[in-house]
């Protein structure tokens, strides 16, 4: 009998000791070192040892409400709108208010970018997200240019108009389809044409399928084991970068040869740029940055279309007024002209509504990420020195102080513009460059979609997943429909 109760006791104590040592573990680790700045961090937990708040991010995110992860963090720290964590497998700093985001997203003294080691091996350790400030500076202005400004985006309308009209088109003779991977594949087809003036169709159905595999694998954890979504994502890069390579080849082989040049596209101006020095950049280079823009530019204006189609289509109140925009658009065109003008497009006004509000509600990017290059105070709290700083987009724009009811989807709260509190496209030197190219492509797909078509859902109130991207989790299954007249 005696024996039994010391065997419970050395039970007891050693749960105690473990849960201490568990408890403690991540503390010994990266906040004792930090002496008494470890008495201005901000308020929050480091989670389990190593594998930190992962969990509980990953938990929330694969449930129907992922902002129970940081409402965990406001009940039971405060409504400081700025906590610690351990993220990605490295001690970081959440923040989650408008000044807070924008201070860290504007101090390039302070801040350099922080993305975990697996979006830089995903997404390339020469891509913008891992290259030395001078650098993205300078190649940042290069791949920029062609892509903002007036000249520019009104050179790629006709186009982006051409395939809108046509894919809707199809899509309305195909009868049941992903309306979500349908839209992927039309901004891919878009962006494929700006960069690479390209449309092989084979080749972009197998550059878009990878690109699918890799992103689930950006905001996974990193466990390179078969099976695991990281392992699957490293595949698709090595499958991504052998099939770049085989374009930069043949671009080479074109410019080296006797075949005229095409018309100067992106690819073309990484081949030919050159620093002070007269360096060139190297294939791999030219992959890295080839392959951050073509992710970067069709996944997010895809969902963003696809989810202002939907919203749309279920407010027929908003539906009406959109509508009645473009007819107004129409009725006002000069019979001689054809096509949409960026003069149209500008008197768009309630449709960017839509769109705002759109980005608003879906948040694209949750979250982007910054490194401390120093220790820097933020609402006198401390960011220390080589941790990360993650600017959680999703709470900004999901505030019920700034956003009443935030969930809603509600474009005529755009009538009062929120100067500084809506970051779709960040802030600050890495501000979204592809941002006014994003808009007018939705715009020009909506401005069709209003004037001639409905979408027919096979489940309008589908279940939504949150990870990588939010998204219905049957892609939007359902019919587009040809609209007989021009009303509703
Ligand atoms: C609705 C559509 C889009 C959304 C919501 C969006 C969102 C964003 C955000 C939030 C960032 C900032 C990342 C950071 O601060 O680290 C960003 C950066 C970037 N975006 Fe977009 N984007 C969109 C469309 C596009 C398009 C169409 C392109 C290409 C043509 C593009 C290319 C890029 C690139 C290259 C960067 C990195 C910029 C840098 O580091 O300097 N994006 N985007």
């Amino acid at each position: 009998m005696g024996s039994i109760w010391v065997v419970l006791v050395v039970l007891g104590c050693g749960i105690l000791v473990l849960r201490y040592l568990l408890k403690n573990v991540n503390w010994w680790l990266y906040e004792s070192k930090l002496s008494v700045k470890q008495y201005s961090l901000p308020p929050g937990d480091m989670g389990w040892p190593f594998i930190g708040n992962m969990w509980s991010f990953l938990r929330a995110f694969k449930s129907s409400d992922p902002d129970s992860f940081l409402s965990s963090f406001r009940s039971r720290y405060g409504d400081s709108g700025i906590y610690k964590a351990l993220m990605f497998g490295n001690p970081s700093v959440i923040v989650t208010t408008p000044e807070s985001c924008k201070k860290v997203l504007t101090d390039d003294d302070n801040f350099t970018p922080g993305w975990p080691i697996s979006t830089i091996e995903l997404i390339g350790k020469k891509s913008f997200i891992a290259m030395s400030y001078e650098e993205h500076k300078r190649l940042r202005r290069l791949t920029s240019s062609s892509i903002n400004g007036m000249e520019s985006l009104s050179m790629y309308l006709t186009y982006i108009e051409e395939n809108v009209i046509s894919s809707l088109e199809k899509w309305s003779n195909m009868g049941e389809i992903e309306f979500l991977t349908h839209i992927r594949k039309l901004t891919f087809k878009i962006i494929m044409h700006i960069f690479l003036s390209s449309e092989s169709e084979h080749v972009m159905e197998d550059l878009e399928r990878e690109y699918t595999t890799l992103n689930y694998g950006v905001r996974a954890m990193r466990i390179n084991v078969p099976g695991f979504a990281y392992h699957k994502a490293l595949k698709a890069r090595k499958n991504l970068v052998i099939i770049f390579q085989s374009i930069v080849d043949e671009r080479r082989k074109l410019r080296d040869g006797y075949i005229p040049k095409k018309s100067k596209d992106m690819m073309d101006a990484l081949i030919d740029v050159e620093d002070e020095y007269g360096r060139k950049l190297d294939d791999e280079e030219i992959i890295d940055i080839m392959l951050m823009y073509l992710n970067a530019g069709h996944e997010s204006s895809g969902h963003i279309t696809m989810w202002a189609t939907f919203f749309l289509q279920n407010h027929p109140k908003y539906h009406q007024k959109a509508k009645e925009e473009q007819e107004e658009i129409i009725r006002k065109r000069p019979s001689t002209q054809k096509g949409l003008t960026l003069k149209e497009i500008r008197q768009m006004g309630f449709l960017y509504k839509v769109i705002d509000e759109t980005m608003r509600v879906i948040t694209f990017s949750l979250v982007v990420f910054r490194e401390a290059k120093s220790d820097v105070n933020i609402n006198g709290y401390t960011i220390p020195k080589g941790w990360k700083a993650l600017v959680w987009f999703r709470s900004v724009h999901l505030n019920p102080e700034i956003y009443p009811n935030p969930k809603e989807f509600n474009p005529d709260r755009w009538d009062e513009h929120k100067v500084g509190e809506f970051l779709p496209f960040g802030a600050g030197t890495r501000l979204c460059p592809g941002n006014d190219l994003a808009k007018m492509e939705i715009a020009v797909f909506l401005h069709h979609f209003l004037l001639h078509y409905r979408l027919e859902q096979n489940n309008p109130n589908c279940p939504v997943r949150y990870l990588p991207h939010t998204r219905p989790i049957d892609n939007c299954l359902g019919r587009v429909k040809k609209c007989s007249s021009t009303s509703m």
